[in-house]
């Protein structure tokens, strides 16, 4: 890519205490506090200790995973930040995964209408995506990221030793939005995560490609912070996605996000082909890969109609469209497809068929 640029705030580091410390001290004595969750505490915490001593920094848990993304953490943020005297000049670290940087963000951002706050993603999820952009929130009847603002955070600091401790599913879920990032901008960054070594990882390596990531990301960011325009780039794969990750967890079989953003990506990458022109022999070999690493989320027919009802609440969608992002070729992208129902019902069969079917075969 020769056209990124990447907000200065964004900091690559492996030792995150020296970089939090610098951050800390700008603000008063007894004025910064810290988000973390369950996972992350035991693991993340000790890192960082001698700058929560040193400033005797304050510091709330709340319980970890996709189920907790709700209302009730974010009262007790709140409740945290009002019960110590948080105000305006004040500043929130979160440390942890996706849905933590996501909610912290938002309990920041709403919190006396606003103080700063800085993003320590421990997961490669949050690493290439949740932690930047300013996307906060929490899910709210069901629906993905239902209530939030755009707010970008202060400073982001990215360590990949982080990384060393996650496991294999969530090492992939991460994967899955680098991959959306080289299937919508980049053709290089794409080669690159397709040979990339995941079964024994070179951290120096995965640190350059994160590198390559946070830039597209940051690139639709820079350029489009509220979502207007370009950005919805970035949502490729999540209409379907967020439907499926929905439906998975309403019925009893969560799934993590990016694998249902895989998923998502394969029935829109049949919408890509049966719109704008992507090649059916790229879509099937895409597909195919994809389906080896990520396995499946197994679908009937009888569940379409839950999962298109789910996708007419999509953020993207403008009166009765559902407006998707789709690729006519790996690399570029089109924003604000309408596509119709029975495009979209096609497009879940596909990807029912998925596994089943002759790589090769017609569509
Ligand atoms: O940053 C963005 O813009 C994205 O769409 C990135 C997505 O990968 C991310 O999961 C985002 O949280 C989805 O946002 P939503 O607006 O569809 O809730």
């Amino acid at each position: 890519m020769t056209d990124s640029k990447v907000h200065s705030n964004i900091i690559f580091s492996q030792q995150i205490d020296v970089e939090l410390r610098k951050i800390v001290q700008k603000y008063p004595a007894g004025k910064v506090f810290l988000l973390t969750d369950q996972t992350a505490a035991g693991f993340c915490l000790p890192l960082i200790q001698s700058v929560i001593d040193e400033f005797s920094i304050r510091m709330v848990a709340i319980p970890s995973g996709e189920e907790n993304k709700n209302i009730q953490s974010v009262g007790l943020v709140w409740d945290f930040l009002s019960n110590y005297g948080a105000d305006r000049k004040s500043l929130l670290i979160n440390i942890g995964g996706g849905m933590l940087t996501d909610l912290g963000g938002f309990a920041a951002s709403t919190f006396k209408r606003g103080l700063d706050f800085v993003n320590i993603p421990t997961t490669l999820l949050a690493q290439v995506d949740a932690s930047l952009g300013g996307k906060t929130g929490f899910n709210f009847n069901g629906l993905k990221n239902e209530i939030g603002v755009f707010m970008e955070p202060n400073s982001v600091i990215i360590n990949v030793n982080f990384l060393k401790t996650i496991d294999q599913a969530n090492f992939l879920s991460g994967y899955a939005e680098m991959l959306k990032h080289g299937l919508i901008k980049s053709r290089e960054h794409w080669d690159e995560l397709l040979t990339f070594d995941m079964e024994s990882i070179d951290y120096d390596a995965l640190q350059e490609i994160i590198a390559h990531s946070v830039a597209v990301k940051e690139w639709h960011v820079l350029n489009d912070l509220t979502e207007q325009n370009i950005r919805k780039a970035l949502n490729f794969g999540h209409t379907v996605g967020h439907a499926f990750e929905s439906y998975a967890m309403k019925t009893g079989r969560p799934i993590l996000h990016g694998h249902a953003v895989v998923y998502g990506m394969i029935a829109e990458l049949y919408l890509s082909a049966k719109q704008c022109g992507l090649g059916i022999d790229e879509l099937n070999s895409i597909s195919s890969w994809m389906i080896a690493r990520y396995g499946k989320f197994e679908i009937q027919e009888s569940d379409f109609e839950a999962l298109y009802q789910l996708m007419t609440h999509d953020k993207k969608n403008e009166g009765k469209r559902i407006n998707f992002t789709l690729i006519p070729e790996i690399g570029k992208v089109e924003i604000n497809v309408d596509c119709s129902k029975e495009l979209i019902i096609e497009a879940l069969n596909y990807y029912k068929s998925c596994g089943l079917r002759d790589s090769s075969s017609e569509l």
